[in-house]
């Protein structure tokens, strides 16, 4: 049942705009928890300016998000592999360091946005990375996708430190990082969870807190993994209403006005019908979460037959060089199997 702050006083900080409600979640090993879930608007968003803020990856997520950081008046300090990345978040406003571990030294809470679980863990766990800057007082939130199990690894390191860990992956993409209209999905330490809503206030639309480490990067491969598949049976759509002499253009239309619509259609689909794959969400990023959902599903033992169909297809795509465009590219793959079974 939705509930208002107002006649539930012990979430009432967790409110922040249009809509708060705890839910209670079992787990499959029967473990409860609350989670909660906030809607909130940008514009009353009000962050501390005294608090100094680092943002580790300054990629297609990253640069959007400290961008808006910076407009909410943020003291942020930057790093990214690639040094050059940094200069236009450096022109706005923002401090440099050369090494995670001086950013998180530098800072009260340092945001990390990394490609795979390979480079969170190393800017987290590696030589001069995050944890070595962090201690007593300080955060670590990290907002990459990765599985649990990296969660939990880079939170041990973090919180043998004496900080405090927060797993808070995002859904959304490019243009809802520009716009601030991301979906956090947290887990892991309330207090901090507490301390940086507002910031994940300024970067995004809603927030999930989740409860133990794990949870939050478990439900971001979940949805994910649905939008994999969701992409590859539109692209099977797509090429089979061209061969059934249907025009492609329309089945956008109707998809759009119907049951299935989705904003991922109408944006995407006029652009893959000319092949044009601008990158939002790369499609190496897809596939790295397909793998990871499909993990996710072994360790609890479900068969998820259609993920694993839609992996094989960005797998292939992958291989025809195709990692860095757009995710819509996988309708590639097809294109080729297509071609292959009338070749032969
Ligand atoms: N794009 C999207 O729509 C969304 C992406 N995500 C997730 O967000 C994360 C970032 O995605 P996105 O911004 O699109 O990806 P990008 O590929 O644009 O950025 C990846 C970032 O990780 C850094 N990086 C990669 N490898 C290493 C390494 N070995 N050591 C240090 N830094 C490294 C890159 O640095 P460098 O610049 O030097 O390469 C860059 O800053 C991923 O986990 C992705 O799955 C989540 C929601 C939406
Ligand atoms: O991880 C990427 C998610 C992209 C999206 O939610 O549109």
């Amino acid at each position: 049942m939705a509930m208002s702050a107002s006649f539930c006083p012990q979430i009432s900080h967790y409110f922040r705009g249009r809509i708060a409600y705890p839910f209670s979640i079992s787990s499959p090993n029967s473990v409860s928890f609350r989670a909660f879930s906030s809607q909130i608007s940008n514009a009353s968003a009000q962050v501390n300016e005294a608090t100094r803020v680092g943002f580790l990856g300054i990629g297609i997520m990253g640069s959007p998000m400290a961008q808006n950081l910076i407009k909410a008046g943020c003291d942020l300090t930057v790093w990214n592999r690639t040094k050059s990345k940094c200069d236009p978040l450096i022109s706005l406003g923002a401090k440099y360091k050369s090494s995670p571990e001086e950013v998180a030294a530098s800072c009260d809470i340092t945001f990390a946005m990394l490609a795979d679980p390979q480079s969170a863990v190393d800017v987290a766990c590696g030589k001069h990375g995050a944890a070595n800057g962090l201690g007593p007082g300080k955060g670590y939130v990290d907002v990459s996708t990765v599985d649990g199990a990296t969660s939990k690894l880079i939170s041990g390191h973090v919180k043998s430190t004496g900080a405090l860990f927060l797993e808070a992956p995002v859904s959304g993409s490019k243009k809802p990082a520009e716009d601030g209209q991301l979906i956090f999905l947290t887990a892991g330490d309330k207090d901090l969870y507490e301390t940086v809503y507002p910031f994940l206030d300024v970067m995004g639309k809603s927030r999930f807190y989740l409860g133990d480490v794990g949870n939050g990067a478990a439900m971001k491969l979940v949805v994910n993994m649905i939008m994999g598949s969701m992409m590859a049976s539109f692209s099977e759509g797509l090429l089979l209403t061209e061969k059934a002499g249907l025009d492609p253009k329309v089945l956008v239309e109707v998809v759009s006005q119907g049951a299935i619509s989705a904003p991922m259609y109408s944006t995407k689909g006029p652009s893959m019908i000319q092949s044009l794959y601008p990158t939002a969400f790369p499609l190496k990023h897809q596939q790295k979460d397909m793998r990871l959902a499909l993990g996710l599903a072994e360790s609890v033992s479900q068969s998820t037959p259609v993920a694993a169909a839609a992996n094989e297809l960005y797998k292939v795509a992958k291989s025809h060089g195709l990692g860095d465009q757009d995710f819509s590219a996988v309708i590639e793959a097809l294109k080729a199997k297509l071609q292959n079974s009338s070749n032969e």
